[in-house]
């Protein structure tokens, strides 16, 4: 954030605060406090803007003990006036969390995001059930969404991708050419003064262009070019938040290029809402949906009210998550067990210092 702005207010609004963060505080917060937003996460510091610009934060264990209460990209905290050290950390709008290839617990991508720009290419690279999946992601964590269709230039036949989103209609749909500047004043329009925006999509779509074109030259000088000057040393700070010259605030992070989906049973069922209404309809509570007698999927198939390969990609993607979710799971019993037995061995450290007293 600039420095030279004098206007506390207006630097708070523009890092995304609005009331339901402002309600969160009580009286006394209001005096001693002042609510900063994470730009950057490092191992243990935190990089802030507030409305006297940019500090780094220590963060020391014992207030954000739990993974999901430590602080993410885009959370707001609460930092003493006095100490400038973190008091809590405010409830978030929206959360993404990730399961990583292999890993045993979720992690935390990023909060308070506004607004997720589903990005895809007018080309072979275009891929509704990605799209689906990404879309249960944005749902589970509670922002909104709009597709982006890039490399329209590259394309003659743009009808053919706006027919494949038809299912998404409630979704504002953008055609842009992400090399031509002219083509992303729509866009721009996503990411307001006080927006905070994030991309999803996959490899090789557009992603990087489209948020160089949006925050401009400050984005492009900070991407990895210069990793490693003529010293060797890094040159460049790892920061994921990028305020938008005029407007709002980007999101560029590794984590939301490689989502697996976590415990997002919620966002799956709203974004398969139409096989969900169809299965109540079935014969059978327990209906697998294949070639069971009485059953609405694939009546619905075979009349062409339903994409197979949507049922194909909404088992898939439930598979998914039901294999996650056992993965959490077990990783949050090994934790409770591990934990009781800790309590147990400091009982009867105690106990035993009590009797040899
Ligand atoms: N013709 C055309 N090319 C584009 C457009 N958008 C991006 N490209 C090109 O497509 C290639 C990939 O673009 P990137 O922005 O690097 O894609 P990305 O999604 O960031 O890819 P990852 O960094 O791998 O996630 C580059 O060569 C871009 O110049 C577009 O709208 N039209
Ligand atoms: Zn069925």
């Amino acid at each position: 954030m600039q420095e030279n702005n004098t206007n506390g207010a207006s630097t708070l609004r523009q890092l995304g605060w609005i009331p339901f963060f402002q309600q969160q505080l009580s009286l006394d917060e209001w005096s001693d406090c002042q609510p900063v937003r994470v730009m950057a996460v490092h191992r243990s510091q935190l990089d802030v803007a507030g409305e006297h610009g940019e500090e780094p934060v220590l963060v020391s264990g014992a207030l954000f003990e739990d993974a999901l209460e430590k602080p993410t990209v885009g959370d707001w905290l609460l930092l003493d006036r006095q100490s400038r050290r973190p008091v809590r950390r405010l409830e978030r709008s929206s959360l993404f969390r990730r399961m990583a290839p292999g890993a045993r617990q979720a992690q935390l991508i990023a909060a308070n995001i506004d607004n997720v720009l589903i990005v895809s290419s007018c080309n072979h690279d275009f891929n509704l059930s990605r799209i689906e999946r990404y879309l249960a992601l944005v749902r589970e964590a509670g922002c909104r969404a709009c597709l982006v269709l890039t490399k329209a230039d590259l394309s003659d036949d743009h009808e053919q991708y706006i027919q494949a989103l038809k299912k998404h209609r409630d979704l504002p749909l953008l055609l842009v050419n992400g090399l031509d500047p002219a083509t992303l004043q729509p866009l721009r329009d996503y990411c307001r003064s006080g927006e905070t925006v994030a991309l999803l999509g996959s490899s090789g779509v557009g992603k990087s262009t489209l948020l160089n074109s949006l925050a401009g030259s400050e984005l492009a000088a900070t991407s990895g070019i210069r990793e490693d000057d003529s010293k060797g040393r890094h040159t460049t700070r790892h920061r994921a938040l990028y305020p938008i010259p005029d407007g709002g605030l980007l999101l560029d992070s590794p984590g939301m290029r490689e989502l697996g989906l976590a415990d997002v049973s919620e966002g799956l069922a709203a974004e398969f809402a139409d096989i969900g209404k169809l299965a109540a309809a079935c014969r059978f509570s327990d209906c697998a949906h294949e070639s069971e007698p009485g059953c609405a999927v694939q009546a619905a198939i075979e009349s062409g009210e339903l994409d197979e390969r949507r049922l194909r990609n909404w088992q898939k993607l439930e598979r998914e998550v039901a294999r996650n979710s056992k993965t959490l799971a077990e990783t949050r019993a090994d934790d409770r067990a591990f934990s009781q037995f800790v309590r147990k061995v400091v009982q009867e450290q105690a106990r035993s210092r009590k009797g040899g007293e």
